[in-house]
């Protein structure tokens, strides 16, 4: 990566005039960085006359939420471009289309998709979105099936497994996630408030062995190729469409990992509705709304996923008649305990969720954490004895006072 620097908004400027067709001659670009995510910068560049526009995200070679002192390689950029390149021709109208990627630059050039809203802000506007668990359900079950064993040549399987090798992502997971909340680490951040709650989490053996058995699945089992951090901060949404972005912590990996990613951040939401106040009808119709969205999430990604399998899988030991069944019944457990660990890791790890940590009023706050990590322990604990979804239905009304 040689020629590699990191843009100012005036070279982003200059690259994006050179994309052929992209703007007309002589257009007088503006160029605003957006990122607000941890790590890269995103440079949106448009053309207010012909009202054209593009998206330059460009990697830098440190974590940008933490700094220089924090190195990260660039390769993530690669590992983007080329996962977005993997879903887009799984899912077309689900994923944003990528017009290039610049390996020494680190830098995809993508479709603005500004005409959607991130869908974590969409959930703190207390939007619904009725076709939001068709569109994800849709974007699971055909990017993981078709990544699979069930559907690949084994000997072309490896092969991707190989071009996902992506470890430092994956440590920054291992750690953020799977180890730093359950001891005294220094990555922890957490109001005073909760340390009663989080030494309970520190002391809690039970829940460590839960959480070691999903550290090892995470490690070691290369199941499909994940998004790995489909959070509600990495989706777009409108009322009629969907756009999954944001795959640079993609690798071969447990399935229930990414759709527990999405059940955890439906019921982080879930949890900040402590800081609305409306009437309790309200907020227990919103919350409804939320817990419905995890049960259609899991029932149309399960519907979903049988169907391709029974339509297409290329193996024929699939087609053993029970695989499919037992197949699906630890998808769900792991789906249910990975939602657990990515609940947890929001409230007292490194890196927090808006749903809670915009609230205001401390007290309001406080009681939205302490939902969110009762939500999550107790479907860390579920995970591997849970048959339904509707257990986590359960297990959220249960904690809710
Ligand atoms: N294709 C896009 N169209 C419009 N805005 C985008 C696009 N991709 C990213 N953004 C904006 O940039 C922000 C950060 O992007 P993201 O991919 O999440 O970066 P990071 O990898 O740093 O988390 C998003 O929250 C969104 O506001
Ligand atoms: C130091 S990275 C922390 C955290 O950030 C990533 O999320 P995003 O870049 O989408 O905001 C990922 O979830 C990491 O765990």
């Amino acid at each position: 990566m040689s020629n590699y620097h990191a843009f100012t908004e005036a070279e982003a400027i200059e690259y994006a005039r050179g994309i052929e067709g992209m703007f007309p001659e002589g257009a007088q670009l503006v160029s605003r960085e957006i990122g607000d995510g941890n790590l890269n910068l995103v440079f949106h560049i448009s053309d207010p006359v012909s009202g054209r526009s593009v998206i330059l995200k460009q990697a830098v070679p440190y974590a940008k939420v933490v700094g220089e002192s924090w190195p990260l390689t660039l390769d993530r950029a690669r590992i983007e471009s080329e996962a977005l390149i993997i879903q887009g021709r799984l899912c077309p109208d689900l994923t944003p289309k990528v017009y290039a990627y610049e390996p020494d630059l680190a830098l995809t050039v993508m479709e603005d998709l500004s005409d959607h809203i991130i869908m974590r802000r969409g959930l703190m506007e207390r939007n619904r979105y009725p076709l939001f668990a068709g569109h994800i359900g849709e974007f699971l079950a055909k990017t993981l099936f078709f990544t699979s064993d069930l559907a690949m040549n084994q000997q072309e399987k490896k092969l991707q497994v190989k071009a996902f090798i992506n470890p430092e992502l994956c440590k920054i997971t291992e750690d953020l996630i799977f180890d730093d909340p359950y001891t005294d680490s220094p990555n922890n951040s957490f109001d005073v408030h909760l340390r009663d709650a989080v030494e309970s989490i520190w002391a809690d053996t039970e829940l460590h062995l839960e959480v070691a058995l999903l550290r090892e699945k995470f490690l070691t089992k290369a199941q499909a190729l994940l998004h790995g951090d489909l959070h509600t901060g990495s989706i777009f949404i409108k009322p009629d469409s969907t756009k999954v972005i944001d795959p640079e912590f993609a690798y071969y990996g447990p399935m229930g990992f990414d759709i527990g990613a999405v059940i955890a951040n439906l019921l982080l939401n879930y949890a900040g509705q402590e800081g609305w106040s409306p009437s309790d009808a309200d907020r227990a119709d919103y919350r409804r709304y939320l817990l419905d969205t995890v049960r259609d999430v899991w029932t149309e990604f399960e519907t979903r996923f049988r169907a391709l399998w029974n339509e297409h899988a290329a193996d024929r030991m699939a087609k053993t008649p029970g695989y499919q069944d037992l197949y699906v019944a630890g998808l769900l457990q792991d789906t249910i305990g990975f939602a657990g660990a990515k609940m947890v890791r929001r409230i007292h790890g490194l890196s927090h969720v808006a749903d809670i940590d915009r609230i205001e009023d401390a007290a309001v706050r406080e009681r939205a954490q302490r939902l969110a990590l009762a939500i999550g322990t107790a479907l860390i604990k579920r995970g591997r004895s849970a048959r339904s979804i509707d257990e986590v239905l359960d297990i959220a009304l249960s904690a809710t006072k």
